[in-house]
């Protein structure tokens, strides 16, 4: 049954994000035994490193052992975005200068792969590698490189800049509260989210008005704004706060108007009502004008 080999694919990407932490396990021995600081000096030092690369070739092998075909894919970008997430959290817990960007890499492994598995919950019908948002686009792309190459510049030419610690602490709680309005919208609106904007209305396609739809349109849409604002101000990049924010702010408005238009036309009378009685929760974006 197509239902069940999609939940299938959720359980293999749980285990893999699992297999993928594991990396944790070496460094977590080394600082029962010794100081926090071990955990830079880990990932630092060469030896470290090694184990590192070592566990990743480890696990990509025996993932490719029991999961052949399609689901090998899956079983990979989630033990890729595990093993992130584990070095994020070492670099968390180091007492060094980086651990903001440790955050950082926590919080994007985090929301790729909390995408796949919520997708798995509430809509396993649309499923697919895409759900992991890894290859959304080439400015989303070019969008994370700028902010890694601005972070390591700046930490070169202005480290003071990197060790504004209540900015950061600012940026992890927008993350936090973007990510929780993401996927709690998901988690309202079930199988009737969609990555991809729907422009034919499936039988089962209702309207959802209640939960976190009844105080914003678009509460998913606001989450993944403020979370993505939030990971440039967690790492103290000035550039990248205003170009993230024009942009997002950019792209959110022009994916509201072709989003309603359908709604509207899914809709009708319905949704314009929702229209007037709640706001799309961006700010200066008002979505589609009806007469
Ligand atoms: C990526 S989801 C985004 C949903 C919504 N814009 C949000 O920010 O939470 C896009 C899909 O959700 C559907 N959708 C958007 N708002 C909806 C609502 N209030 N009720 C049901 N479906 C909705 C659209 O038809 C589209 O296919």
């Amino acid at each position: 049954m197509a239902g069940s080999k999609l939940v299938l694919e959720g359980r293999v990407s749980v285990k893999s994000f699992l297999l993928g932490l594991s990396v944790l396990v070496i460094p977590l021995i080394r600082t029962s035994f010794g100081h926090l600081d071990w955990v830079f000096d880990y990932l630092t030092e060469t030896s470290g490193k090694i184990v590192i690369c070592v566990h990743i070739a480890a696990t990509n092998g025996l993932l490719l052992l029991i999961y052949r075909g399609p689901l090998y894919k899956v079983a990979l970008r989630a033990c890729f975005l595990g093993v992130t997430f584990g070095c994020g959290l070492m670099l968390s817990f180091s007492e060094t200068s980086w651990t903001h960007f440790g955050w950082y890499m926590c919080s994007l492994s985090f929301f790729h792969y909390s995408e796949y598995l919520v997708t798995a919950i509430i809509n396993p019908r649309s499923l697919s590698l895409d759900s992991f948002l890894l290859n959304h686009s080439v400015e989303y792309t070019l969008a994370a490189v700028s902010s890694w190459v601005e972070f390591t510049v700046e930490k070169l030419t202005v480290p003071e800049l990197k060790q504004l610690k209540w900015l950061s602490v600012a940026g992890l709680i927008m993350v936090l509260c973007g990510e929780g309005l993401r996927k709690a919208a998901m988690l309202t609106a079930g199988s009737n989210f969609n990555h991809i904007v729907q422009n034919e209305k499936a039988q089962s396609h209702v309207l959802v008005t209640s939960g976190v739809y009844a105080y914003f349109r678009h509460p998913s849409y606001v989450g993944w704004f403020y979370w993505s604002i939030g990971t440039q101000v967690m790492l103290c990049n000035p550039v990248c706060i205003v170009g993230y924010t024009v942009a997002s702010w950019r792209f959110f408005r022009e994916r509201i108007e072709e989003e309603e238009l359908s709604l509207i036309h899914f809709f009708a009378e319905d949704y314009v009502e929702y229209k007037k009685r709640v706001s799309t929760g961006l700010p200066f974006i008002s979505g589609i004008r009806v007469n």
